[in-house]
């Protein structure tokens, strides 16, 4: 698996049609390894996400990469009566040719992949009928099936149990060590420190700042972000100090959602 894949966004904007500006003058270079994008309700997080995936097109400037990409959209209610099974098996469309049925190596991988995600005894459910948490593994499943080497995902854990979110967020550092990119949308902080790597905060339209995760997720970004008080502290882990984070919910009604000021914290 390749580990020199990187997307590259010059100049980028995009905005949908008589909108406003989402993001404009992005500049920005994602390499292998994992990069979690932070940024509040509506500030653009999937319209980046599917721009640098190619699924939407930039309104001005350019993304450019070399990578297998492998895009896992956000788990929605769904009307395919497909099973998980055929579900997965269509991540292999690219591999096979037109008109041809998919051959046994590729029912193969479909089957060791579903292992991986640990959905094997969901392979002969409707995925129609299934949680909105099992679709969720079922969309990783089919983007891993592909063989690409950049997964992009959309809020992956967002409709995950504790266990289930461990098991994707395990996945994904075993994946990057295998030379995987990873690039994903998140609402959880807490989550991108415990991934490590780099992170991609988007403040504002033309504010969006890359950086390693202990430089850009500090408790004065994340309050000034979300508008409301983050403060980190220590805790004793198995594996020794670990920095977790602690959400002042209370301090709701009287923080001023992403003050100006975040100027001074990325300074
Ligand atoms: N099809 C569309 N047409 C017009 N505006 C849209 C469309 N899709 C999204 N938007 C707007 O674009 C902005 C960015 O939306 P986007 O879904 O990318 O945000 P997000 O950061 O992923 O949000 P969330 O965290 O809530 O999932 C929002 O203001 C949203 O209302």
């Amino acid at each position: 698996m390749a580990d020199h894949s990187a997307l590259e966004f010059r100049n980028a904007g995009f905005h949908y049609p008589r909108c406003d500006w989402v993001f404009r003058n992005a500049n920005l270079r994602i390499d292998g390894g994992i990069t979690s994008i932070l940024g509040p309700n509506g500030q653009g997080k999937t319209t980046l996400l599917r721009c640098i995936a190619g699924l939407t097109r930039l309104s001005e400037g350019t993304v450019t990469h070399d990578a297998a990409i492998g895009y896992v959209p956000q788990a929605s209610a769904s009307n395919f009566a497909y099973s998980v099974f055929d579900m997965v098996l269509m991540g292999r469309a690219k591999k096979v040719s037109a008109f041809a049925t998919p051959s046994r190596a590729d029912a193969a991988r479909t089957r060791e992949i579903l292992e991986r995600v640990g959905i094997a005894e969901l392979a002969t459910r409707s995925f129609a009928e299934l949680s909105g948490g099992q679709r969720q593994l079922v969309l990783i499943a089919r983007a891993l099936v592909s063989d690409c080497n950049f997964l992009i995902l959309d809020e992956p854990v967002s409709a995950l149990d504790l266990r289930n979110q461990a098991r994707v967020l395990e996945l994904l550092r075993n994946l990057a060590t295998e030379g995987m990119g990873i690039l994903l949308t998140t609402h959880h902080p807490d989550h991108v420190l415990h991934l490590g790597g780099r992170a991609v905060v988007m403040r504002s339209v033309d504010d969006i700042r890359v950086g390693s995760v202990p430089e850009l997720v500090t408790d004065d970004v994340l309050s000034e972000l979300y508008g409301i008080d983050v403060v980190s502290t220590t805790v004793d882990d198995r594996g020794g100090p670990r920095t977790v984070l602690y959400t002042r919910y209370d301090t709701f009604a009287d923080t001023a959602p992403a003050a100006p000021s975040l100027q001074k914290v990325f300074r």
